[in-house]
This record gives C-alpha cells, sequence and structure tokens, in this order.
C-alpha cells in the first residue's frame, strides 16, 4: 500500500450536494452540516490501490498539515469518489470545502483490514456519516453467495443528515439486505427514535435473527464505524454486554 512519501495528485472533477447544510440561530452553529461527495480522476491514469470492499482509505494529505483519511466511497473507470462532511473551520474538510474543479490534491491509499469469511449473517452500524464506508462495504457483503442477511443500522440525528437513499433502495431489491434508521432528533414513520443501544442491538440482530436458536453465533459478523468513540460504544455493547467475541465475529480484521 502506498505511503504519504508516495501521495500522487488526483485532479478534482466534479462536486455533488448530498446533504444541505441547515444554519443555526448562533452564527457559529449550524445544525445539520452539509455533505458532499467529490469525484477525483486516478491519479497519473492508475487506478488507486484501494478496496472499498474492506474499507481500504483515501490518505488526503492537507497543504502544511498532515493526512486525513476518507473512505473512498466509490471507485469508478478512472475516478473515485470521497463523501465528506464539512466542518466549518474544520482542518480537511475546509480544505475539500476550498477546493475547485481541475485543483490537484495529493492523496495515497491505506488500508489494510481483510475480510473475516464464514459469516452468514452481517450485523452493520454506520454512525452518521460512516456510512460511507459501510455502505461500499455491505454492498461487497452482497456479492458472497454464503450471506444470507445483511443488516444495516444507520444512526443519523435527523431523516435529513441521511444520503444516498437511492442506493439503499437499490440493494433492498435484494431481499437479503434492510435498513434500518435510527434517528436521535426526530420521530418519524418508519425509523426507530432514540439511540444504538445493548437492547436495541439485540432485537435487531439476535431476537430478529434467531441467533443462538436458528443462527449459530459463530455465523454472525459485525462492524460498526464511527467517531472512535462511537465504535468504543459499539465494541463494548456487541463484545460484552452482546457477549459476541471480538476475534471471532467482527467483519473486517487487521
Ligand atoms: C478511517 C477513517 C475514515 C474516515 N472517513 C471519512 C469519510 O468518508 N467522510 C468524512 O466526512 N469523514 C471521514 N473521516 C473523518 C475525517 O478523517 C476527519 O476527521 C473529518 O473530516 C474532520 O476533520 P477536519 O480536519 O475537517 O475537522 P477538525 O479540524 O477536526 O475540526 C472540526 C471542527 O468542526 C466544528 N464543528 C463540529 N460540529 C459543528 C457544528 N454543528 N457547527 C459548527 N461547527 C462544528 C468543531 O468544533 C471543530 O472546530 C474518517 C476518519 C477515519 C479515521
Amino acid at each position: 500500500m502506498m505511503s504519504r512519501a508516495s501521495a500522487k495528485p488526483a485532479k478534482f472533477l466534479r462536486k455533488v450536494c448530498q446533504v444541505e447544510a441547515v444554519r443555526g440561530d448562533d452564527a457559529q452553529w449550524w445544525d445539520r452540516l452539509p455533505v458532499y461527495t467529490l469525484t477525483f480522476a486516478d491519479p497519473g491514469g492508475e487506478r488507486m490501490p484501494c478496496r472499498i470492499a474492506c474499507g481500504d482509505v483515501v490518505k488526503v494529505v492537507v497543504p502544511n498539515y498532515k493526512p486525513k483519511s476518507y473512505s473512498m466511497s466509490r471507485q469508478g473507470d478512472g475516478e473515485f469518489d470521497i463523501t465528506y462532511k464539512y466542518y466549518p473551520g474544520g482542518k480537511c474538510s475546509g480544505y475539500l470545502e476550498s477546493l475547485s474543479i481541475g485543483d490537484e490534491i495529493q492523496c495515497f491509499a491505506k488500508g489494510g483490514k481483510r475480510r473475516n469469511d464464514g459469516g452468514t449473517h452481517i450485523g452493520m452500524v454506520a454512525f452518521g456519516v460512516g456510512i460511507t464506508e459501510v455502505l461500499p462495504v455491505a454492498t461487497a457483503q452482497l456479492t458472497h453467495s454464503d450471506v444470507k442477511r445483511v443488516k444495516l443500522i444507520w444512526a443519523t440525528k435527523t431523516w435529513g443528515d441521511c444520503f444516498w437513499l437511492d442506493e439503499l433502495e437499490r440493494l433492498k431489491a435484494d431481499e437479503r439486505f434492510e435498513v434500518v434508521h435510527v434517528l436521535s432528533r426526530e420521530d418519524r414513520d418508519g425509523c426507530r427514535r432514540g439511540r444504538v443501544t445493548p437492547e436495541l442491538l439485540k432485537e435487531e440482530l439476535d431476537e430478529a435473527w434467531g441467533v443462538g436458536t436458528t443462527v449459530d453465533r459463530a455465523n454472525v459478523r459485525l462492524i460498526s464505524i464511527g467517531t472512535k468513540a462511537m465504535m468504543r460504544d459499539f465494541n463494548d455493547m456487541a463484545y460484552a454486554d452482546l457477549d459476541y467475541k471480538y476475534a471471532a465475529n467482527r467483519l473486517l480484521e487487521d
């Protein structure tokens, strides 16, 4: 895999807004941060060595700062996408926000996780913009014929924070795939209200699938993507409260 020393220039081709910003009453605060997808040409015409099925990232070298990670959200023919949430004042998302079409960024690929094979029931939790990594991984899981169920639990503040809804609908055409939206700040038909808790995971995964009865626990694979704190909380819930085994049940291994 490439390193910072081998960062290469990738030309910025286009930008799509996924989530519109909502400004708060306080001029400094935004009630909803915007999300954009940026498309870049493959550096030097060479396909970036990113395996989006395994959550590899694009390291964006921020000028006069350091490289920051962005999941590759799509790999196309001669191009790739990253999808970022813009944080006002954010060092890297601010840099991405400042780019104009035709500009070049310096970037390199990083990753190395492997699929922990053998899972038939895949439980995935995306916290907010963590969906950028989770959805490509979910899509890849559905290419495995031994996978019987893929359940994606997407936790956001509101429905307005959700994007890629068309893509989710398209994936739902595969009856093995299911999405559960968990909204912390909004009541909405068809969505759960609240946060991801051990009780919610037990209901949506163990009870829904019959883990321990019709489904062997050894056949469950789990993944969560979000901030470090959110992923730590998820690990406590999954590997302590629900008693899954980290080594055996995680979907991607280092
Ligand atoms: C493996 C990995 C993969 C990742 N993939 C992605 C990805 O695909 N997409 C993505 O977007 N990120 C991703 N990230 C996170 C990304 O790397 C950066 O951490 C993120 O973009 C923030 O960096 P920043 O430099 O822009 O913000 P920072 O410089 O860290 O600052 C954030 C600023 O935003 C401010 N802020 C926060 N909320 C609000 C608000 N509501 N209103 C006003 N100001 C606010 C904060 O106070 C702070 O000043 C990933 C991280 C890792 C480790």
